[in-house]
């Protein structure tokens, strides 16, 4: 740990408060989460902490536990203690996966959450918009990275598919994760004192991308196997890099068991929702209802059967996780009744 403290050091890993903390603290970013304890950085240097004795007590919420990307108010010692976590400007979570629901936190203060599925026989459209409903409500922006351009003839017509479908203004850009000067789009979401975090499945390109940046060998690729373009697994803890553009670059694990909270409205999917409100039946199940206007956009090609499975899916999977979420939530309340933040849609007759 070093011994000065400046605010300037601090800006250097993203840091966007005013003034130091008194009582000898010090502030430092948790970089990285190990079983045995945390690994944070100063703006100077990377050492380890323990979180203090309150973070550790039963039934506390896993969210309220200092988590990659926060800052973090320290106690100098040996070792150092984390003793309190900074109001956080933005979260990125998910469902932790496991029977019980959990929510956990992925990042937090995070600027932009890169995207990144490789057009390879990885790129799954329906898999973007999974990962884009997952940053809603996050505060972050999301940016949908196709690398392994090199590797696809037909780039501009799957770049083109996704502008259709993802929202307006969603940035897309296709880019040789292996080649600086391809990479170099990407620094608009990289300025100093900017954080990102990169999602994407195993494989996708993460480390590769994340070496272009660094401009260094920094961590392990392995090779995909080629009749599935799947990676080994290689990135063992979530670690935040910073880049020499200025901007800190978080890599997170796989990502394989990428569940909803619950919490998301599907803003994606805003225009099914529009959709839907023209069906002669307030509570039309969009199958063989007559005026259903659902059906009516499948038959007319307005809206593509692909798409609608993968509505319906997202739409199963935030229902149950929310049953799930309002289950918790009535235990944690002694068994009174919560409001449902996404309860059915009324099913009144329109007519
Ligand atoms: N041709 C080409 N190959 C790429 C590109 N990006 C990544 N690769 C290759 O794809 C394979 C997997 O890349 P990684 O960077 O290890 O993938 P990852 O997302 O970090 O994978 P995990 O660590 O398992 O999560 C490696 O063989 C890379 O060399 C690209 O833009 N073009
Ligand atoms: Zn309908």
């Amino acid at each position: 740990m070093s011994d000065a403290q400046t605010i300037e050091q601090l800006r250097h890993i993203g840091w966007r408060g005013d003034a130091l903390p008194a009582d000898g603290r010090r502030l430092a970013r948790v970089v990285a989460q190990h079983r045995a304890g945390y690994e944070l950085h100063d703006g100077v240097d990377t050492f380890g902490a323990q979180p203090a004795g309150h973070f550790l007590k039963r039934g506390l919420d896993p969210a309220e536990r200092p988590a990659v990307g926060d800052f973090v108010e320290v106690e100098p010692g040996k070792p150092p203690h984390i003793l309190a976590v900074q109001a956080r400007r933005t979260v990125l979570s998910r469902a932790a996966a496991g029977e019980r629901y959990e929510r956990q936190v992925i990042a937090t203060n995070i600027d932009y959450v890169l995207v990144l599925t490789g057009l390879d026989g990885d790129f799954n459209p329906a898999r973007i918009e999974r990962y884009l409903s997952l940053t809603e409500g996050s505060g972050a922006q999301p940016v949908v990275i196709l690398s392994k351009l090199d590797q696809r003839e037909d780039a501009e017509a799957c770049v083109a598919d996704l502008r259709v479908r993802l929202p307006v203004g969603t940035p897309i850009h296709a880019i040789n994760g292996k080649d600086p000067a391809s990479v170099a789009v990407l620094a608009a979401y990289l300025k100093p004192g900017d954080s990102a975090v990169l999602v994407g499945s195993s494989g996708a390109g993460k480390s590769t991308l994340t070496n272009t940046l660094l401009g260094t060998e920094r961590m392990a690729t392995s090779a995909v196997r080629s009749h599935d373009s799947r990676g080994r697994h290689t990135t063992t803890h979530r670690a935040l890099l910073q880049l020499p553009s200025g901007g800190c670059l978080i890599d997170t694990p796989g990502m394989r068991e990428l569940k909803l909270t619950g919490e998301e409205n599907l803003d994606l999917f805003a225009d099914i929702d529009a959709l839907a409100e023209n069906c002669r039946f307030a509570d039309c199940g969009h199958g063989s209802e007559p005026g259903c206007a659902v059906q009516e956009a499948l038959h007319d090609g307005e809206l593509s059967a692909e798409r609608w499975r993968n509505y319906l899916k997202l739409r199963d999977e935030r229902e149950e996780q929310a049953n799930m979420l309002e289950s918790r939530l009535r235990r944690q309340r002694g068994g009174r009744p919560v409001v449902k933040t996404h309860g059915p849609r009324g099913s009144r007759e329109r007519e």
